[in-house]
């Protein structure tokens, strides 16, 4: 198991859209706009689920790394931190009553 997460990626992202390097594609789509940027996502969307219904499992790994890195993109450039998405999806664990089916004891 990698130990690369989301939250490396999210600071890698940040560190190139400030970088202004010519060849960064990351500061390019900062440079370009939240329109060009959603555009892209959308596209990184349709991809996955062509690789997903095709059952494609190498495309479908390759087009999720792509909607992710373009998905933290859009983030970056709406000013919402990766924590906050995250924040968001573990109130809904408490909503389920997973977490606190896991912590109860068995039988
Ligand atoms: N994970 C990614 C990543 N995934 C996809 N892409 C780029 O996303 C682009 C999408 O390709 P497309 O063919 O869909 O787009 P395009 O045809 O080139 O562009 P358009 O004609 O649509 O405008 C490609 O240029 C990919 O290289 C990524 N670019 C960067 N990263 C990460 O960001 C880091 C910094 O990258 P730079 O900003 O380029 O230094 C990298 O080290 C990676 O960790």
């Amino acid at each position: 198991m990698t130990e690369f997460s989301l939250s490396d990626l999210e600071k890698i992202v940040g560190e190139r859209a400030r970088s202004g390097d010519p060849d960064s594609w990351t500061a390019k789509l900062f440079a370009r706009g939240i329109d060009k940027a959603a555009q892209k996502l959308g596209e990184e969307a349709v991809e996955t689920v062509i690789a997903a219904v095709k059952g494609d499992r190498e495309d479908l790994v390759s087009e999720s790394a792509d909607l992710i890195y373009h998905w933290l993109v859009v983030l970056g450039l709406s000013g919402v931190p990766l924590s906050d998405v995250l924040k968001e999806l573990e109130s809904r664990t408490g909503r389920s009553g997973i977490a606190e089916k896991a912590s109860r004891p068995k039988g």
